[in-house]
């Protein structure tokens, strides 16, 4: 595998007086510490984009694209092909601090605005995502490495959160609430909870930061985003089409960072000026942060890991329960919080849904996501896939068997087989830890009361799954999983409009559907002396 140094142009192309550390991150390297100043750049080489301009290569600070003060930068690569995709800047405390104190500013006059004026900026926002469908998905393939087709959808699923959101904008009632006394009256209005801190992961690099700025927008908060290091392009595009929508000044800020993400989350938490956190991602880094946002009790939503049981009854229609397989387990090659994790199959369907599952995930193409034929890209880096070796490894020293798969790819990039395990056993890792890959574990069960068990016995509760046909079945199990979320006879249940969201160790809030209330305080006013 070819392991390659960023060129000299991304090194020497803004070298300034002062010479200072710069620190560059490759996928598959540990983190180089380079002893150069240089402000960032992206590889305009490898973009391919209609708009050029939509790829920012700095931060977003009050209206104003800069680097980081020190100077230094993380590498961005394209997890297919190892190929660089640019730098961005590695942003510290004093960044964070100045976007903290922009956003806090900029709250003053945005709270004031009208929730019509909030809808129409939002519904030009979604416009435009629609305008540059194309190449914000490009940005996200490359970045990210999922299929154009998944990028394309992941776009489609941002825009929808901002038309959501523009429409709740303007529905943000209050109540009048009867008095015990004859001479008061109450009324109950809702205000923005102020400045918020955004902090997400890569594997939904659009989608994951808009269903949260829609309703920060849309509620009448500001923010200060924090985007991953893996994929912060897309943060970066959709800044720069929040400020063209006419999101004013302040208002949005992005604080790209990778080795200072310590100081700079901290401060996200701690700060006094910032009134809420809203966090997606792994469970102990929600875990982290919920601690640190404890100092100033501050409100805080969390959606955080998964480890979804996905179950197929005897009387499900297995054809149906197949597909549903492959699109919850497969998505984003196993990448997204709400995959099965865990494939509970009834012993009496077990060898047919295994043989029709293998038979369709032989034909998968895996390869780069621009490629028309790929139907499934690679993992985001190489502690993905050590994570997927382990798991494999794991449950098959317990006895599983390799029925498709079972290895990674060789050659350039972070690829690994779409696996299908047989016979694996309920103590296998599968069970107690998120695997985050395209590894398909499927575990026996005899009865509905022995799978209910197995499908709870998890510290997380974000997605469930199951199939079957029996309507009292269907309402019994739905109510028994420990899950936020339950599909049954599906495998997709995302969508701008449902409340979104996990019970356990997998999160606390909501977001899409009444999600713009986790932004909203009420404020009770009485009225006396009537
Ligand atoms: N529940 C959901 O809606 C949902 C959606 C997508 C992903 N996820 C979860 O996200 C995880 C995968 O994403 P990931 O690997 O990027 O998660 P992660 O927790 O490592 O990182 C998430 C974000 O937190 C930042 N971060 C990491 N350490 C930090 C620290 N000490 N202080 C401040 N910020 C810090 C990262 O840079 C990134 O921006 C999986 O567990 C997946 O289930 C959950
Ligand atoms: O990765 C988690 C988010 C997936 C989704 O919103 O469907």
């Amino acid at each position: 595998m070819p392991l390659r140094h960023p060129p000299f142009s991304l090194f020497f192309g803004a070298l300034s007086p002062r010479t200072l550390v710069a620190t560059h991150r490759f996928r598959n390297l540990p983190t180089l510490t380079f002893r150069y100043r240089m402000a960032s750049t992206a590889n305009t080489s490898v973009w391919g984009l209609k708009d050029p301009s939509l790829v920012k290569s700095q931060g977003y600070i009050n209206g104003k694209w800069v680097d980081a003060n020190e100077g230094g930068t993380i590498l961005v690569t394209n997890p297919a092909t190892e190929e660089e995709l640019g730098t961005v800047p590695e942003m510290g405390l004093a960044e964070t601090q100045a976007a903290i104190s922009a956003a806090g500013q900029a709250f003053r006059t945005w709270r004031k605005t009208t929730a019509k004026h909030r809808h129409d900026i939002l519904m030009k926002f979604f416009g435009l995502l629609q305008e540059h469908h194309d190449d914000l998905a490009r940005i996200i393939t490359l970045e990210n490495g999922k299929t154009l087709t998944e990028a394309k959808g992941e776009n489609t699923y941002s825009a929808s959160f901002v038309e959501w959101f523009a429409e709740e904008a303007v529905r943000t009632y209050g109540e009048h609430v009867p008095s015990p006394l004859p001479t008061m009256r109450n009324v109950v209005i809702k205000q923005p909870v102020g400045d918020v801190s955004i902090l997400t992961p890569w594997n939904f690099p659009s989608a994951m930061i808009i269903r949260k700025l829609a309703a920060v927008l849309a509620a009448g908060c500001t923010a200060v985003i924090k985007p991953p290091p893996e994929t912060p392009f897309s943060a970066l595009a959709l800044a720069e089409l929040s400020r063209r929508a006419g999101v004013p000044d302040g208002v949005i800020n992005v604080v790209t960072t990778q080795q200072k993400v310590h100081e700079v989350g901290r401060e996200m938490c701690e700060s006094k000026i910032v009134k809420k956190v809203s966090f997606t991602g792994s469970t102990p880094v929600a875990k982290a942060l919920y601690g640190m946002s404890a100092s100033t009790l501050k409100k805080i939503s969390i959606e955080a890991g998964g480890n979804a049981p996905f179950i197929v009854f005897d009387d499900a229609d297995i054809e149906q329960a197949v597909q549903g397989a492959i699109a919850c387990k497969f998505r984003s090659s196993g990448q997204t919080c709400v995959c099965a994790n865990r494939i509970y199959v009834q012993s009496s369907v077990y060898a047919d849904f295994a043989s029709r599952l293998a038979e369709k995930v032989s034909a998968f193409k895996v390869g780069n996501g621009l490629d028309e034929t790929t139907t499934h890209g690679p993992l985001i880096h190489e502690k993905a896939i050590s994570k997927v070796e382990r798991h494999v490894n794991d449950a098959i020293t317990r006895g599983a068997q390799v029925l498709v798969g079972g290895q990674r790819i060789s050659g350039a990039g972070t690829f690994y087989a779409p696996t299908i395990l047989s016979d694996v056993p309920a103590d296998a890792l599968f069970q107690s830890e998120e695997t985050f890959g395209p590894v398909a574990a499927l575990i026996k069960f005899e009865t509905e009361e022995e799978v209910i068990a197995l499908a709870n016995n998890s510290d997380v509760g974000l997605a469930g799954y199951f199939f079957s046909r029996d309507v009292g079945r269907v309402w019994r199990v739905a109510e028994a999983l420990e899950v936020g979320m339950v599909g049954t006879n599906t495998g997709l249940i995302s969508h701008a409009s449902i409340p979104f969201g996990g019970v356990k160790e997998s999160g606390l809030g909501r977001e899409g559907g009444h999600g713009i209330e986790e932004y909203l305080n009420q404020k009770l006013i009485v009225f006396g002396g009537i």
